[in-house]
C-alpha cells in the first residue's frame, strides 16, 4: 500500500479565488489548523505578488511544525530568491516553481518556444537547488500539453533537481479515464520518473476535479493537491475533504492510505469558510449544512435503525458531534416518536395520530420548521382548551421619561381580577410582573422571550414566543396579534396556563 501526500494549496490558489484576501493572521490560523488535521504540504503562497504575502509565506514558515511549507515561484530568479527568503525557515521548506507547456500558453501568453521553455525550466530548478534539495516542478496546463513534450520536460527537470514533478489540470479540461492514462503515459515515457514523486493539481471547471485526482492517484500518482471547500480560480480545485474522505471511507477499494487527522475536516472548514468570505452550498459534499442531514421519512426511518442504512460516512469522523434528523413535510411517523422520545412526550396511539396530522398540515405551510415550533405545536394539542387564565384587558403606559407600568385585567374561570401599576423594567417586564401578581405564581424564570413580524407593512402581525421555568420545568406559549403587548401576555399566560394543567394533574 502506498502513502498518498495531502498538498493544501488553500492559501495560495484557494487565495486566487475571485474577492478573497487573506491577512498574514488569517493564513497563520488556517495553517495551524491544516497541521493539526496533519496534511503534508502547506503551499502558503506566492512570495513575489506582494509584500502582504511574503510576510504571510514568512509568517506561517517561521510558525507552523510538523508540515513541510511550500513557496510558489515563476521560472524567474527573483521569483525564486523571494520564495527561498520567505520559506526558509520552515522546518522543511519548499521550492514549487512552474511554468506552462501547453501550446496555447506558449504561443499567446509566453510567447516562447518549447525548447526556450525547457531552458527555462532547467535553469529554475537548477537555480532552486542552489537553495534546497526540496524542489517541485510544475508542468502549468499539462493536460492541453503534448504528451512528448511533457515526458521531455519533466526528465530534464528531474535530471536538474526536481523531487516532485506535479501534472496540473490548470483549467480543469480533463475526463477522468483521460486523465488517468495521462498520468500512466508520463511514468512510462520519462525515463528518469522512479527519482520523483507525481502530483497532480485538478481545477474543477467541469465539476472532475476530485474524480481526476482520483483517477490519477489510481494511475500511479503520489501526491495530490487539494484546497479546503475546494475553493481556488474560477470553479477552484479538488476539495481536501472530498479526497480525504474518499480514500478514508473506500479504504476497500483504493490500495492506498493517507495519514490526516480526518477529525479536524469540519473545523478546517469552518474556519476557511468565514476567513475567505466563500460560504458553501447546503448540499456540498462532505461539508455542506445537508451533509449529514435527513428529512426524508424512508431514510429516517432507516436511519433509526441502523445509521449505515443511508449513511456512507459517521459525522463523528469529520469532528461533527452527530448527524441530523429534520423534521419536516416529508418525514414520517418514526423520525416523529424519535424527536418526541428524544424529550420525553409519551402520547397514546389516537393522541400521536392526531399530532402527526398536524405537523403535517404545519409542514405544508411552514419551509423551517424548528424544535420550538414541534414543542409549541405539541404544547397546544396536549393543553388545549383547559385556560385557568384568560387576557381580558390590557393597557401599557411607557416613555422615554416615564417608568413602564402595565395595567391587566384577567378571567379566572369566569370570574374577573384585575391588578394595575406594576412598574418594570420596560413594557414587557411591567406586563409579565403584573400577571405574576395577578396569578401569584412569581417563581417563574423567563428563558427566552421573542417577537417576530409574522406579515409585513404597519399593521403586521406580531407573535411573541415565550419560555418560562416554573417549578423545574419549562413552559411555552405563543400567540399572534397585531398588538405586540397583547401577543406577550397572551404568550406568557399560556406557559402558566400549561403549568397550572401540568401540575394539576
Ligand atoms: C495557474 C496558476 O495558478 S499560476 C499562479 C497565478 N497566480 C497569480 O498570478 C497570483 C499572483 N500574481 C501576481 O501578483 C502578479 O501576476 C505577479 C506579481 C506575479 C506578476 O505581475 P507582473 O510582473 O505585473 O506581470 P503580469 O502578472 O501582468 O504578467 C505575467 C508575466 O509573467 C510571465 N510568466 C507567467 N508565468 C510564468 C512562468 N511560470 N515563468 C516565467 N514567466 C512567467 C508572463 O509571460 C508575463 O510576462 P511579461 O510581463 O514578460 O509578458
Ligand atoms: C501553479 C500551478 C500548479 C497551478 O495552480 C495550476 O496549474 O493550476
Ligand atoms: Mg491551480
Amino acid at each position: 500500500m502506498s502513502e498518498v501526500k495531502i498538498f493544501d494549496t488553500t492559501l495560495r490558489d484557494g487565495e486566487q479565488s475571485p474577492g478573497v484576501t487573506l491577512i498574514p493572521e488569517e493564513k497563520l490560523a488556517i495553517a495551524r489548523q491544516l497541521a493539526k488535521m496533519k496534511v503534508n504540504v502547506i503551499e502558503a503562497g506566492f512570495p513575489i505578488s506582494s509584500p502582504g504575502d511574503f510576510e504571510a509565506v514568512k509568517l506561517v514558515a517561521e510558525n507552523v511544525s510538523g508540515v513541510e511549507v511550500a513557496a510558489l515561484a515563476r521560472c524567474r530568479k527573483a521569483d525564486i530568491d523571494r520564495a527561498w527568503e520567505a520559506v526558509k525557515n520552515a522546518e522543511n521548506p519548499r521550492l514549487h516553481v512552474f511554468i506552462a507547456s501547453s501550446p496555447i500558453h506558449l504561443k499567446y501568453k509566453l510567447k516562447l518556444t518549447q525548447a526556450e521553455v525547457l531552458e527555462k525550466a532547467v535553469a529554475a530548478v537548477e537555480y532552486a537547488a542552489k537553495y534546497t534539495e526540496n524542489i517541485e516542478f510544475s508542468a502549468e496546463d499539462a493536460s492541453r500539453s503534448e504528451i512528448d513534450f511533457l515526458a521531455e520536460l519533466f526528465n530534464a527537470v528531474i535530471a536538474a533537481g526536481a523531487k516532485v514533478i506535479n501534472i496540473p489540470d490548470t483549467v480543469g479540461y480533463a475526463v477522468p479515464g483521460e486523465f488517468g492514462s495521462l498520468i500512466k503515459e508520463i511514468k512510462a515515457k520519462t525515463p528518469l520518473i522512479e527519482q520523483a514523486e507525481i502530483s497532480v493539481h485538478c481545477h474543477n471547471d467541469l465539476g472532475l476535479a476530485v474524480a481526476n485526482s482520483l483517477a490519477a492517484l489510481e494511475n500511479g500518482a503520489t501526491q495530490v493537491e487539494v484546497s479546503v471547500n475546494g475553493i481556488g480560480e474560477r470553479a477552484g480545485n479538488a476539495a481536501l475533504e472530498e479526497i480525504v474522505m474518499a480514500l478514508y471511507t473506500r479504504q476497500d477499494y483504493y490500495d492506498l492510505t493517507i495519514t490526516q487527522d480526518t477529525t479536524q475536516i469540519a473545523r478546517l472548514s469552518k474556519l476557511v469558510a468565514s476567513s475567505t468570505g466563500i460560504s458553501l452550498q447546503a448540499n456540498k459534499a462532505i461539508v455542506g449544512a445537508n451533509a449529514f442531514a435527513h428529512e426524508a421519512g424512508i431514510h429516517q426511518d432507516g436511519v433509526i435503525k441502523e445509521r449505515t442504512t443511508y449513511e456512507i460516512m459517521d459525522a463523528k469522523t469529520i469532528g461533527l458531534d452527530h448527524n441530523k434528523l429534520v423534521l419536516g413535510k416529508h418525514s414520517g411517523r418514526h423520525a416523529l416518536k424519535d424527536f418526541l422520545d428524544k424529550y420525553d412526550y409519551q402520547l397514546d396511539e389516537a393522541s400521536f395520530a392526531s399530532f402527526f396530522s398536524r405537523f403535517k398540515e404545519l409542514a405544508d405551510k411552514k419551509k423551517n420548521i424548528s424544535q420550538a415550533d414541534i414543542i409549541a405545536l405539541l404544547d397546544d394539542q396536549l393543553y388545549e382548551y383547559q385556560k385557568t387564565y384568560e387576557l381580558e384587558y390590557i393597557s401599557v403606559l411607557t416613555g422615554k421619561i416615564l417608568l413602564p407600568t402595565a395595567t391587566v385585567r384577567l378571567k379566572k374561570e369566569g370570574e374577573i381580577i384585575q391588578s394595575a401599576a406594576c412598574n418594570g423594567d420596560g413594557p414587557i417586564d411591567a406586563i409579565f410582573q403584573t400577571i405574576n401578581e395577578l396569578t401569584g405564581i412569581d417563581e417563574i424564570k423567563l428563558i427566552s422571550y421573542k417577537i417576530d413580524a409574522v406579515t409585513e407593512g404597519r399593521d403586521a402581525l406580531g407573535e411573541a414566543y415565550v419560555a418560562a421555568e416554573i417549578a423545574g420545568k419549562v413552559y411555552t406559549g405563543h400567540s399572534s396579534q397585531t398588538d405586540i403587548t397583547e401577543a406577550s401576555a397572551v404568550a406568557y399566560l399560556e406557559a402558566i396556563n400549561k403549568y397550572l394543567v401540568y401540575t394539576s394533574k
